[in-house]
């Protein structure tokens, strides 16, 4: 598991700064949890963070070596990327959709090892989708898609992984099973979440992205204040602990009417 750090990133798309100056450091081993209004910027920066867009100023580092110095190769063999709503062609199955995770360890005409059909079949196991292996990949669910993306990943063997919204499908089981795991693993994550709740339960750190901007960062603890939710999300909100489990709890009360947000006024739906 390495460092990914990114340092004054910004990105534009005609004359619009979609990220502004982003700065922040997912530490090795840990989940970094990313959360932000729609729109705010998460998608943009994983994708910036994975090397899938090229920043416009900044740079991202994994460990020490600059992402622009890290080949195709070498980034894929060591960073894994579970976007959101991933389509696969039709006549896949679950388990080659979960066997391409083994493309960059493998020539391009090489048959699978034993050692990758073994990792295939314990990734399988571990997000709970072995029995739907040779399945089309297009007849899945939601959730049992995203399921089959994050084993694709697993089979990476990453060092690092990001996340997009990697729950917005998954009943509440699957959602504590996804972040349990992803917290046994001795994998560094960025995961962008909507769920105040689980962010509170599963990140260690977490930045709030607001218009492009990050405007806190922090422990859960220290970032996910009532002042702070109501002003990115435009949300009043009770905060306090579980009195059984003393975790972190956020209840949602009233969505707020024409918040003001770094400098713009936000419209209530
Ligand atoms: N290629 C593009 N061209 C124009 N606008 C873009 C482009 N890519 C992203 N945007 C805009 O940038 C903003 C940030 O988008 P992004 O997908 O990163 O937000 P997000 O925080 O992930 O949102 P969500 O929570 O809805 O997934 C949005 O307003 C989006 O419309």
């Amino acid at each position: 598991m390495g460092r990914i750090t990114a340092t004054e990133l910004s990105w534009s798309v005609k004359g619009h700064r979609l990220l502004d100056n982003i700065e922040m450091v997912a530490d090795e081993g840990k989940i970094v949890g990313l959360l932000g209004p729609n729109g705010s910027g998460k998608s943009t920066l994983l994708r910036l963070l994975a090397g899938l867009r090229g920043p416009e100023t900044g740079t991202v580092h994994y460990d020490d070596i600059s992402l622009r110095d890290l080949g195709r190769r070498a980034l894929a063999r060591r960073l894994a990327v579970v976007e959101q709503d991933v389509t696969a062609h039709n006549r896949v199955s679950v388990r080659q959709v979960v066997e391409l995770g083994r493309t960059p360890f493998r020539g391009r005409f090489d048959p699978l090892t034993d050692r990758d059909r073994q990792i295939v079949d314990s990734v399988l196991e571990r997000v709970d989708v072995a029995d739907k292996q040779h399945q089309s990949w297009h007849t899945l669910s939601g959730g049992e898609k995203q399921r089959t993306q994050l084993a694709r990943a697993l089979a990476q063997e990453p060092r690092e992984i990001l996340l997009d919204e990697p729950t917005n499908h998954l009943d509440i089981r699957h959602q504590l099973e996804l972040l349990d795991l992803l917290r046994t693993l001795d994998v560094t994550c960025v995961v962008a979440l909507h769920d105040l709740n689980l962010a509170a339960r599963y990140c260690d750190h977490i930045v709030v992205l607001d218009h492009g901007q990050v405007v806190d960062a922090g422990t859960p603890e220290t970032v996910l204040t009532s002042e702070l939710i109501e002003s990115v999300y435009g949300v009043e909100v009770l905060i306090d602990r579980e009195p059984t489990t003393g975790m972190l709890r956020v209840t949602y009360l009233t969505a707020t009417a024409g918040q003001t947000t770094a400098g713009k006024v936000v419209e209530p739906w």
